[in-house]
């Protein structure tokens, strides 16, 4: 495979100290560190790169103002990783960046992959890395307050491929998390439009089952007044429906007149008995979010955002770590019974053969302890001498020389 050498400090090599922790191996868990990781998941261009930006500066502003004697390093108390490879500007400073790792456009060459293909494959192949970056986070976890993760905005490409899953699994074993889904709130207006982000937050937040925030962004431009009552009354996104074009944007939102172009006939009837039957499906999973308007611009909103996580926070520590927890004493029971049940299969063996080490002992595998057991007595053609472990010399039976 083609190597794809760390141009920059982010990733240091592998050593000793690089192994990732994970879940402790004994059956309790580590303390939880003081930071908590957000995963930033959104559409194409809803704002996770400028959100993130906003982030880093409220959360370091605020601490940089109530501890003016710390030196730069500690007032910062965001830590930001950019997962994005083909993201140009970052509107932030990433800490850890997938494009000091993979160069994007050369695994398109050489792999010969459009866009999409070569996002996922440099994020498959940092994921190859991600238990370095793994250790750096977690020595990080003990010093900050947040650890960000901006995604890529091909959505499906995060959320659905396997290196998606292996990160956001290992750091939510690793430290509390939270998804931050960032949804445009000017492009989310249409009830069609409003309805796809809404299934995709509620398949992601069933996927990770990792405590989620709806984050409404760009208020600046569009209050999410009509977002959050079409969530919570079913009767006001109807009357939105029932407007008569379920993809233009509705009137309702924008307080502006609609176009007036409606839909007819069996088309109308489709789209709006979908609507319908999906707004009824999600009436359980609005019932369970946690949601959030901000604008990345004017920073509007962001401390409501902090309070959210710190919520989001105790929601793990109260559901997620003890379903971690029980997993982690599974795990241990399992190994401590195997290990029992291997010693006891070496006893019988050293029962059955005499003083004489069975074949079937450490290191063997079960299929060869199975060979041995019940024939290692029969087989056995030893002539009686044993080695004297002093002095290297064979002993007769009666232990002279
Ligand atoms: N008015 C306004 N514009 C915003 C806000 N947040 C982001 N934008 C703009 O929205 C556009 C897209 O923002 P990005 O941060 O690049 O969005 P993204 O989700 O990271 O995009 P991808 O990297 O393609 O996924 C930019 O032009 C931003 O300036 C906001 O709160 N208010």
């Amino acid at each position: 495979m083609a190597q794809f050498p760390p141009s920059g400090p982010s990733v240091p090599p592998i050593d000793g100290s690089s192994v990732p922790s994970g879940p402790s191996s004994s059956s309790t868990l580590p303390e939880p560190p003081k930071a908590t990781s957000i995963l930033l998941i959104g559409m194409a261009g809803s704002g996770k790169s400028t959100f993130a930006g906003a982030l880093s500066r409220s959360a370091t502003t605020s601490e940089a103002v109530a501890s003016k004697s710390k030196s730069k390093d500690e007032e910062t108390q965001t830590y930001m990783v950019n997962l994005d490879p083909a993201v140009l500007k970052t509107g932030y400073e990433p800490n850890v960046d997938i494009r000091d790792t993979v160069d994007y456009k050369r695994v398109m060459e050489e792999y010969n992959l459009g866009p999409n293909g070569g996002i996922l494959t440099s994020l498959n192949l940092f994921t190859t890395k991600y238990d370095q970056v793994l250790s750096i986070l977690e020595r990080r976890a003990q010093e900050v307050e947040y650890i960000v993760h901006d995604t890529p905005g091909q959505i499906e490409i995060f959320t659905w491929s396997a290196s998606g899953s292996i990160i956001t699994s290992a750091l939510a074993s690793s430290m509390p998390t939270c998804v931050a889904y960032v949804i445009d709130t000017p492009r989310t207006t249409a009830p069609a439009t409003f309805m796809s982000n809404m299934l995709y937050a509620c398949s992601i937040m069933y996927k990770t089952r990792l405590p989620f925030i709806l984050v409404f962004n760009k208020t600046d431009v569009q209050p999410s007044a009509f977002a959050t009552e079409w969530m919570s009354d079913f009767e006001a996104f109807q009357a939105a429906l029932n407007e008569g074009n379920a993809t233009e944007p509705s009137s309702v939102a924008t307080n502006r007149p609609g176009s007036g172009r409606r839909r007819t006939g069996e088309d109308a009837g489709y789209i709006n008995s979908l609507m319908n039957s999906m707004a009824l499906v999600l009436d359980e999973f609005y019932s369970n979010l946690r949601t959030v308007s901000v604008s990345s611009v004017t920073g509007e909103g962001l401390p409501n955002f902090f309070k959210a996580v710190d919520e989001a926070r105790a929601e793990y520590l109260a559901d997620y770590r003890p379903e971690l927890e029980r997993l982690a004493k599974a795990k241990a029971e399992a190994r401590d019974k195997k290990k029992k049940q291997e010693l006891e299969r070496l006893m019988k063996d050293m029962k059955m053969g005499g003083a004489a080490p069975s074949r079937g002992g450490v290191g063997s595998t079960a299929g060869d302890q199975e060979e041995d057991e019940g024939s290692y007595g029969d087989r056995y053609e030893g002539d009686g001498q044993i080695i004297d472990p002093v002095s290297s010399k064979t002993l007769n039976s009666e232990g002279t020389d």
